[in-house]
């Protein structure tokens, strides 16, 4: 099975060593710009000076001459856009750190509201001519911004410009009347941005890529923003993959095509040598690299790999070497699927003359790369479609009978990215009767796939029979004339106008990746601008209501502690005033109220008048509370009333104010006892001084021993001498005997009130000597300040949070008007860095200037 595989053959030492000491095209590493630090001209190092004395190329040779000249100036274009891709790749990079780090995400620009945007496609009529240009091809979605025209792409037409143009056409256009984007106040989403190029986000829902703007709409802001990021991402190893194929000095040319459009026969045809195989039946199945001999050492070999990433010409291990005789049969077995590789190399000599050959053309390597067919099997086609990336030029192969197939069609729109230019081969043209007829609709079909190779159709597409041109069929006699200008204009494309080839499809790719940078960081400067306007007026509005929540808070604490304290001494006066009246006329209120059960009850009704008496004084220390109570209740509706503060449940305190047991308030136990009875307190004495005077002189008479004789002499000789001796003797005892009686019978019947009177005067003297009413006062009004306290504290703490709020959303709004401008600013300089870098790239000529070469 492996019979086809030959020895490893030895590598030179000191060949290796003189192919590594050629000076690379590109820069070195340490040469690349790691900042995006602009190219300028002093950059412009030209490696081709030193590749020029490097290698062995006969000068004297006019062609090589002028084809080493055309490489100075490749060269020279070729430095200038290695800058310009590293500087974009460092642009993009940034932004993608932005975007990380700082609090102002990518805004994706084109969400727009579809009435306006129609609206402004009607206004913008007459801006669309430059876009129906690019309308031409269905691919390129841009608009004016990204100019079509070749004049236009070399004149150096700033970016701010042509932005400006683009959106002037817009009504309402943010550019049409100032640059300062933060007076503006226009809703974005109404404005007309252009379309994105690499970074358009295409969101797709089954099979469907209808209303991406209604899907994008629908996503979370920082959504879009990480689908952004990923976009850029992708865009960032494009521009590594582009660095690598501008730097790499060879030339990639990828044969692509549909199934047996006769790939192989047209590398076999441009080679004559018999090195691919052909078959009816599909025969290639990976890719085969056909590459000079010159760059094996002049050897002539097959490398088989199964892992292109880790291939390397001089490790052996990397490769399988294959016999050429035997590689039909090795493809053979790789379709079968009994070898399992990925790609072939092969080195060959081109014994043609330099002037005709293509691979041996002594300034370039050119690698001619056949690939499986298009439509062979998905897999495949996958990996073609991301090949192509990777390669310079793309020979496209179709077959004059089936014409472009949906497979070819789709790799060409997806090519179309960045390869503007496409050579295309019409093959098998000799099977074609009506062949005007076959050329025109063939035409009419790339006009619409690729309307630049369209206009350049006389050089680019070529109708051949590759299979009549194969050295078997010519033998030896000479080409014809379609194929001869078919291989001149394919050196011409890949040869001297690489500028085309190559750097034309970097060019084109750093132009639409700038033009999204450009759009994406004007879009979002405006969106900065817009909400930092908002911000500064929300600010701006908010500091008068601010200030005016301080002012009235201090307005409103201030009245409502005044209103509490002129209440808290209203309280306390009225209850003062009540409580010292309520034992005013106390005894006779009493006296109705207790029973006089007879002189045996007098120590209980006594007891009782206490009782009562106590009791009348507790309640009019809770009729006090009362009235005290409705006071606090109109004052704290009174102080919400002054805050503008509706809210009943702020009452409650007043409500339930003196409702719970207070271990303070003055109670009818506590009092009766603090009215102490005496056995004296029966007796009333003070009042009826006269009549204890008789009833003393009763009392003498019937008990001298009690009062003494002095006293009773004199007693005796006062009656005596007024009514003479012998009455006195006469009446003496009666008239003692009743004024005796009549005093007991008046002290009894007196006993009722006297108790009344001493307890009523006993209670009088304890409330106004003592503390009592002055307690009862402190009390009932330390408890409704407490109940105003508690209200105050909450309407200041209400004012607290409203105040805190305001400080929050300030806070909140003076970093936002932060990121705001700091948004603006940076968007700002990557839109300058942008178009600074886009009117570099336009620049760099790559046609222009080789006319005037050839010239
Ligand atoms: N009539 C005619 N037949 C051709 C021509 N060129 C190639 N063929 C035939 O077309 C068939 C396929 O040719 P290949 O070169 O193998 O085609 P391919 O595109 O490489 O095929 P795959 O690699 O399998 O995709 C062969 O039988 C060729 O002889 C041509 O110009 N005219």
């Amino acid at each position: 099975m492996t019979s086809y595989f030959s020895a490893q053959p030895a590598q030179s030492t000191a060949s290796t060593q003189r192919r590594n000491s050629l000076p690379r095209l590109s820069m070195d590493d340490s040469d690349r710009p790691t900042t995006t630090i602009l190219p300028t001209p002093s950059h412009h190092v030209l490696p081709s000076l030193s590749y020029a004395a490097a290698t062995s190329v006969p000068h004297e040779n006019p062609f090589n001459q002028n084809l080493f000249l055309q490489q100075q100036v490749f060269a020279d274009k070729s430095n200038r856009l290695l800058n310009l891709i590293q500087s974009t790749k460092g642009l993009l990079e940034e932004i993608r750190e932005t975007n990380a780090t700082r609090p102002w995400q990518t805004y994706y620009p084109n969400l727009q509201i579809p009435s306006v945007a129609a609206a402004a496609a009607t206004a913008n009529s007459s801006s669309t001519a430059t876009a129906s240009a690019a309308s031409s091809n269905p691919l390129r979605r841009s608009t004016s911004f990204h100019p079509e025209d070749d004049s236009e792409r070399a004149s150096p037409v700033s970016l701010q410009q042509r932005l400006q143009r683009s959106f002037t056409s817009a009504p309402g256009s943010p550019l049409q009347h100032n640059n300062n984007a933060a007076d503006s106040h226009t809703p974005l989403v109404g404005r007309l941005f252009p379309e994105l190029n690499v970074l358009k986000l295409d969101l797709k829902v089954g099979n469907y890529a209808t209303g991406n703007d209604a899907l994008l709409r629908g996503l979370e802001r920082n959504a879009i923003a990480h689908l952004l990021d990923g976009r850029i991402q992708q865009s960032v190893k494009h521009l590594d993959n582009l660095y690598q194929r501008v730097s790499d000095k060879s030339s990639k040319v990828l044969i692509t095509g549909d199934l047996n459009a006769g790939k192989s026969t047209l590398v076999n045809a441009l080679m004559q040598r018999t090195i691919l195989p052909i078959d009816q039946q599909p025969c290639t199945s990976l890719f085969c690299e056909v590459l000079d001999a010159q760059e094996n050492e002049g050897q002539e070999a097959v490398h088989a790999i199964k892992d292109a990433s880790t291939y390397n010409r001089q490790d052996p291990n990397t490769f399988t070497v294959v016999d050429m005789r035997h590689l039909e049969k090795f493809m053979n077995d790789v379709i079968d699927g009994y070898e399992d590789y990925a790609q072939v190399k092969v080195y060959c000599t081109d014994r043609r003359l330099v002037n005709d050959s293509l691979l041996h053309n002594g300034v370039v390597d050119i690698a001619l790369i056949d690939s499986p067919g298009l439509n062979r099997d998905s897999v495949k086609t996958t990996a073609l479609f991301a090949r192509q990336q990777e390669i310079d030029v793309v020979v496209f192969v179709v077959s004059a009978e089936n014409h472009f197939t949906l497979s070819g069609k789709e790799f060409l729109w997806n090519a179309a990215n960045e390869k503007t230019h496409i050579f295309i081969v019409v093959n098998r043209f000799d099977s074609i009767r009506d062949k005007e007829r076959c050329k025109r609709v063939i035409l009419d079909q790339i006009k619409q796939l690729s309307a630049k190779t369209y206009e350049d159709a006389d050089e680019l597409v070529h109708f051949v029979s590759a299979g009549s041109c194969l050295p078997e069929v010519i033998q030896g006699g000479d080409l014809p004339a379609d194929f001869l200008r078919l291989e001149e204009c394919l050196r011409s494309f890949v040869l001297e106008k690489r500028c085309k080839s190559k750097l034309a499809p970097a060019k084109v790719y750093l132009e639409n990746i700038l033009s999204d940078v450009s759009v994406l960081s004007e879009s979002n400067r405006h969106m900065a601008a817009e909400e930092l306007a908002k911000v500064r007026l929300e600010l701006e509005r908010g500091e008068p209501e601010y200030k005016d929540t301080l002012i009235r808070r201090e307005v409103v604490l201030e009245r409502v502690d005044r209103l509490a304290e002129e209440t808290c001494v209203l309280i306390d006066t009225m209850t003062r005033e009540k409580l010292t009246n309520a034992v005013d006329d106390i005894e006779n209120v009493v006296s109705a109220l207790v029973p006089w059960n007879g002189l045996l009850h007098i120590w209980q009704y006594a007891n009782d008048l206490r009782y009562v008496m106590a009791d009348l004084f507790v309640d009019r220390v809770k009729s006090c509370e009362v009235e005290a109570k409705e006071k606090a209740k109109n004052c704290v509706n009174d102080i919400h009333t002054l805050a503008d503060d509706a809210s009943a449940a702020n009452q409650m305190d007043a409500l339930t104010l003196f409702t719970k047991p207070d271990a303070n308030r003055i109670t009818t136990g506590k009092l009766k006892d603090e009215l102490s009875l005496e056995f004296t307190d029966i007796f009333e004495v003070q009042d009826k001084l006269g009549m204890a005077s008789v009833s003393l002189g009763a009392v003498t008479m019937f008990s001298s021993k009690a009062l003494g004789y002095k006293s009773l002499i004199h007693s005796l000789f006062d009656i005596t001498s007024t009514v003479g001796v012998s009455n006195v003797r006469k009446w003496a005892v009666p008239v003692v005997t009743v004024a005796g009686l009549g005093v007991l019978v008046y002290i009894a019947a007196d006993m009722k009130h006297a108790l009344a009177r001493k307890t009523a005067r006993k209670l009088r003297a304890h409330v106004r000597e003592g503390t009592m009413v002055h307690d009862e006062a402190m009390r009932i009004t330390k408890d409704c300040r407490r109940v105003f306290k508690s209200n105050a504290w909450e309407i200041q703490n209400r004012f607290q949070k409203e105040i805190e709020a305001h400080e929050r959303r300030r806070a909140e709004q003076e970093k936002a008007a932060k990121d705001g401008e700091q948004a603006v600013v940076y968007f700002g300089k990557v839109f300058e860095k942008a178009d600074e870098l886009a009117r570099w790239v336009a620049a760099v000529e790559v046609e222009v200037e080789e006319r005037k070469i050839k010239a």
